[in-house]
């Protein structure tokens, strides 16, 4: 994989022209964009339509399916046709969502002809730390919980899971080489933290063994999007 391949750029953003714009500017720069909820609930699938006719890059869809097995099922019916490469759902909903998932995607791509998307499983979001995860209930360290519940979505069928770049090392050593590794919280030493609390530089998460890079803000909240998207690539070896 290119250098650039493994960046999907998170267009957390309502307008179509807006994430048009910036996917235009950073196209070359990365490997794909990722549209998730802000976009998907102004814009719906005619935006994402829009977005990705107009630059032509792989789709990772992020809207985060949690719900009983039959409603995810017909959620990932309904999204198929957009054909994403990465389609993601809660790792929290349990073995019987997750496989639900797997199956509707794959007799989906099945019936329509399409390329298979492949269901990614979040796991513990980079925006908790232990404290959060004891204040609902889970009083585990994230990354015995981030371990558990990538084992179940294994299980279950899963392409690969999202987790943050603490714990990739650790999963490395216990899921195949083709279990795919989507990895956010991912902040370069010039970048602000935000919101994400489980971080590391760009370099650094590809070295503990990720195979994709979600990266948003870094991006496209620098006055220049297609110099930060560079200045990641070369920091990524391009
Ligand atoms: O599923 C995700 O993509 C995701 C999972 C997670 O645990 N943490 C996380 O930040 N994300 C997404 O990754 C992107 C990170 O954006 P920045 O924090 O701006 O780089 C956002 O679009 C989040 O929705």
């Amino acid at each position: 994989m290119r250098p650039t391949d493994r960046v999907f750029v998170a267009l957390d953003m309502p307008e179509i022209e807006g994430a048009k714009a910036m996917a235009a500017q950073v196209a070359g720069l990365v490997g794909g964009v990722k549209l998730g909820l802000e976009f998907f609930m102004a814009q719906g699938p005619a935006g994402i339509r829009d977005v990705i006719a107009a630059g032509d890059l792989p789709l990772f869809l992020d809207l985060k399916l949690h719900d009983i097995p039959n409603t995810v099922a017909g959620a990932v019916r309904s999204v198929a046709p957009l054909a994403p490469k990465f389609l993601t759902i809660h790792a929290g909903g349990g073995p019987a969502m997750i496989r639900a998932a797997a199956d509707a995607a794959r007799e989906e791509a099945e019936r329509l002809g399409v390329p298979r998307m492949r269901i990614l499983a979040v796991t513990v979001l980079t925006s908790l730390s232990d404290e959060d995860l004891a204040a609902v209930g889970q009083a585990v360290p994230a990354a015995d919980q981030v371990r558990r519940l990538a084992q179940v979505a294994h299980a279950n069928g899963a392409d690969g899971i999202v987790c943050s770049p603490a714990e990739v090392a650790l999963l490395r050593r216990d899921l195949p080489a083709d279990f795919t590794l989507m990895v956010p919280g991912i902040r370069p030493t010039w970048a602000a933290a935000n919101d994400q609390k489980r971080v590391m530089g760009p370099r650094d998460a590809v070295a503990a063994g990720a195979d994709h890079l979600v990266i948003g803000r870094p991006i496209t909240a620098d006055a220049d999007p297609a110099a930060a998207a560079r200045r990641i690539a070369e920091e990524l070896g391009a």
